[in-house]
């Protein structure tokens, strides 16, 4: 099993739960890419893939995902089994909280991938909107990290966002 973690990051807070993330899965089975350097399409070698990133100016998506956003629409992500993780400030940015993560989601729901690693949008979020959230309202389409205003919860949440993605991922390729 080889995990593709593929993300971007303005002042490296993705880029350091990215690593968390690595840590946690296992450096053996992660292989971190930042797409500021590494193709997107880079993404169509692995079979797993994590995708991450932040939420900046009012609800939009991060820079260097920004400029390889177009690309996504060609990949070819077909059967392959994804989770995303998101970052943003829900208490400075209360009406756009993880916008990014819900747009990446949508873009990549017409590509025929598996989706895995949604989180419970739970009592230890306020905020005032999101396009993260399932339709019921009940989840984030992927793990939402809040460095800004939660940074004392981001270690126990992506603890256990990898416990319940490797799990999820065990389900699928018994
Ligand atoms: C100018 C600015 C705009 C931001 N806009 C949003 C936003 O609209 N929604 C949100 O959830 N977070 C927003 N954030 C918070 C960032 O997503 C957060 O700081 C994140 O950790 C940055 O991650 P990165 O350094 O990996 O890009 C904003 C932060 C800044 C500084």
């Amino acid at each position: 099993m080889k995990i593709g973690l593929f993300y971007g990051s303005t002042t490296c807070y993705t880029e350091i739960a990215a690593e968390k993330i690595r840590d946690q899965i296992g450096a053996e089975l992660v292989s971190l890419h930042n797409i500021k350097d590494d193709p997107l399409t880079l993404a169509e070698t692995y079979d797993i893939l994590i995708f991450g990133l932040s939420t900046w100016d009012f609800g939009e998506i991060q820079e260097d995902w920004e400029s390889q956003w177009d690309d996504i629409k060609q990949l070819n992500l077909n059967g392959k089994i994804v989770a995303l993780y998101g970052m943003g400030d829900q208490v400075g940015y209360t009406d756009w909280f993880q916008d990014a993560l819900g747009m990446l989601h949508d873009e990549l729901l017409p590509l025929g991938c598996e989706r895995i690693g949604f989180w419970p949008n739970g009592d230890d979020y306020e905020f005032a909107a999101s396009k993260a959230l399932t339709d019921n309202d009940n989840y984030f389409v992927g793990l939402a990290l809040d460095e800004d205003s939660q940074y004392e919860l981001s270690d126990q949440r992506i603890e256990k966002w990898c416990l319940q993605i490797l799990e999820e991922l065990a389900d699928r390729l018994a």
